[in-house]
């Protein structure tokens, strides 16, 4: 197996990569060193340091999982090593310039790798080779769901459109939530049938052969209570929120 070093692999995404891995069997933990601030959660067997040159002397492949502005502050000489990067607004131009390597993938997971139910997009320079490439896919695959896009600012945008998780479903269940409880329903109970409701929706979705566009189009042309309350949301600005919730998101991961 190849030796994989993560940079920050004790911060929330990168220990979630390091225990996705180990879990699945793509990463050996005696073959693993992380880098970090402080040695908290380290899994058991891997190794860990404070020193990147120590990880970088370690590690066929070098995971960089620290924040933009964290990486913005480090030096680190990858030697021409193949870089793979989790980070949101950091180019490949920067990383290369940053890191002494042109081997670079760029892949945009969200928190939820940790339970493996990350949907994984992943891009790869043309110097990128192949080993490098299908680990990649290996560790995503581990953490979920991995695919290859075809240009890089796929991965941009992705950070806007799948890379918040949970947060924008959380906040249309939280919306939905505070209005059962306007209207008197135990709190309890609330959280309870909305997450119940969107857990369903979401396996319905996947599963029953229907789009969302057509589930939309089905419930208007009944012109029951849902056709109501579909039609309320689309005058009130649903859809127009929605888009300048990602737009804000998509600008500020932008490079
Ligand atoms: N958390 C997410 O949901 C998520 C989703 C997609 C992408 N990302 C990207 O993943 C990267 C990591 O995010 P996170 O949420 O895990 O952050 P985090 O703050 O939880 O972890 C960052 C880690 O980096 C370590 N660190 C800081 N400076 C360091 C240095 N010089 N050398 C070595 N380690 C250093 C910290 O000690 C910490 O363990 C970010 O660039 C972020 O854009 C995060
Ligand atoms: N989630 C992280 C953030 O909120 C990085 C991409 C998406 O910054």
């Amino acid at each position: 197996m190849t030796r994989i070093g993560i940079i920050g692999g004790t911060g929330w995404l990168g220990s979630a990569i390091a225990r996705r891995g180990i879990a699945e069997g793509v990463i050996d933990p005696a073959r693993l060193w992380l880098s970090s601030r402080s040695p908290t959660e380290v899994p058991q067997g891997a190794h860990w340091t404070d020193d990147n040159a120590t990880l970088i002397a370690e590690s066929d492949l070098v995971v960089l999982s620290v924040r933009p502005a964290q990486f913005r502050q480090m030096q680190i000489d990858l030697q021409g090593r193949p870089a793979l990067s989790v980070m949101a607004g950091v180019s490949a131009t920067e990383i290369a310039r940053a890191t002494v390597t042109a081997r670079i993938i760029r892949a945009l997971p969200n928190a939820m790798a940790d339970s493996g139910m990350s949907w994984t997009p992943y891009w790869a320079t043309d110097q990128a080779e192949a080993p490098e490439i299908a680990l990649t896919q290996s560790l995503f695959t581990a953490c979920g769901t991995a695919e290859r896009v075809e240009d890089e600012a796929q991965i941009d945008y992705a950070a806007a459109l799948t890379g918040s998780g949970t947060a924008f479903p959380a906040l249309f269940a939280q919306a939905m939530i505070d209005h059962a409880i306007a209207q008197g329903m135990p709190e309890d109970r609330a959280a309870r049938a909305v997450l119940h409701l969107l857990t369903a929706a979401s396996q319905q979705l996947q599963q029953g052969g229907e789009s969302p566009a057509q589930v939309v189009k089905a419930f208007t042309d009944y012109a029951g209570t849902t056709a109501a309350g579909l039609n309320a949301m689309k005058a009130a600005g649903f859809t127009e929120a929605v888009h300048a919730g990602l737009s804000a998101a998509a600008e500020a991961a932008k490079p």
